[in-house]
């Protein structure tokens, strides 16, 4: 494989397992704390990052894309630095910016590096999350920090700083929630899409056991049906986006040790949804399991 730096021991460690479909993969990736609805999803985006390529983690909130990058980049023993996006997001926030230092007793002005320069200079992974919350105008700025050029002028500085070896990009987007908007053709192209669905199912049990305080094994299969129940419910188009994110769903099995699980639900849940013929309809489902 063509890779734009060389893949440290554990990934080749980690490759060679998957080829010889061994357990050592699975235990490897368990370590991040990510686990992954299908083996092509961890494949595609490591093969792709593993290429120097740009990803981009698309999925509903709560579906797990922030774990799933922090467990990338331990993978790829690579450090992170993270850029949250917003309406305010500016240059200053992705780059860096100037300020006064003291320097042998000398007033002098510093440049103090954003995430941006950060891990370019630093060659390690970028993580921009909720890359459609920013101004469509702010991020083209690092679009070719994005392409093959891997470089950028520091309009701060007026430096040309080029990617050291290990940069690598990997963004979130939450497509068609509230406050985002599409995103911008130019910069979806230079990513590599991979779709983050929720887990369901087997998995979303082992997930429960192993990230909650519930144990009782009753109680955390009703969760995991309310979970399919919900999923389909915004399939559907009855309820919002968020009823469905598995960390409320989380949350819900924490708060069921100490309290009613139909209480638990109403505050991780319900209690969220804006319409109150949304709120009724999740609490009708959760009163016909609980
Ligand atoms: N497949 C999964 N594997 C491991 N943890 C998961 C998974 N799906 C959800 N989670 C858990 O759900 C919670 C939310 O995950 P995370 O913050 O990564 O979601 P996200 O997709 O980045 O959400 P948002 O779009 O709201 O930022 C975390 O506690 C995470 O551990």
């Amino acid at each position: 494989m063509r890779t734009n730096y060389e893949l440290s021991d554990k990934m080749t460690e980690l490759l060679n397992s998957y080829n010889r479909n061994s357990n050592a993969f699975q235990e490897l990736i368990g370590e991040g704390g990510y686990m992954p609805p299908n083996q092509e999803l961890l494949i595609d985006a490591i093969s792709a990052l593993s290429m120097g390529k740009n990803i981009l983690l698309k999925g509903p909130t709560g579906a797990g894309k922030t774990k799933f990058a922090e467990t990338l980049s331990m993978l790829f023993q690579q450090p992170m630095f993270s850029v949250n996006c917003s309406v305010d997001l500016d240059a200053e926030s992705l780059l860096g910016f100037k300020t006064l230092a003291n320097k042998d007793d000398q007033q002098v002005i510093e440049f103090v590096s954003g995430p941006v320069i950060n891990a370019m200079q630093h060659g390690t992974f970028l993580y921009i999350d909720e890359i459609n919350m920013a101004k469509p105008e702010t991020l083209p700025l690092i679009n070719g920090v994005l392409d093959y050029r891997r470089t950028i002028t520091n309009p701060f500085t007026n430096e040309l700083v080029s990617a050291n070896k290990g940069f690598n990009v990997i963004a979130a987007i939450n497509e068609g929630y509230v406050g985002t908007v599409p995103l911008n053709e130019a910069l979806k192209n230079r990513f590599v899409v991979i779709e983050i669905p929720y887990i369901e199912g087997e998995q979303l049990k082992q997930l429960i056991q192993e990230n909650t305080q519930l144990n009782d094994e009753h109680t955390i299969d009703l969760f995991v049906t309310l979970s399919a129940d919900l999923i389909q419910a915004v399939v559907q188009g009855k309820i919002a986006e968020d009823a469905a994110s598995i960390r409320a769903l989380l949350d819900a099995c924490d708060l069921s040790v100490l309290i009613p699980a139909e209480r638990a639900i109403q505050r991780a849940i319900v209690d969220k949804l804006e319409e109150d013929r949304e709120r009724e309809f999740v609490l009708n489902l959760a009163a016909t399991l609980f």
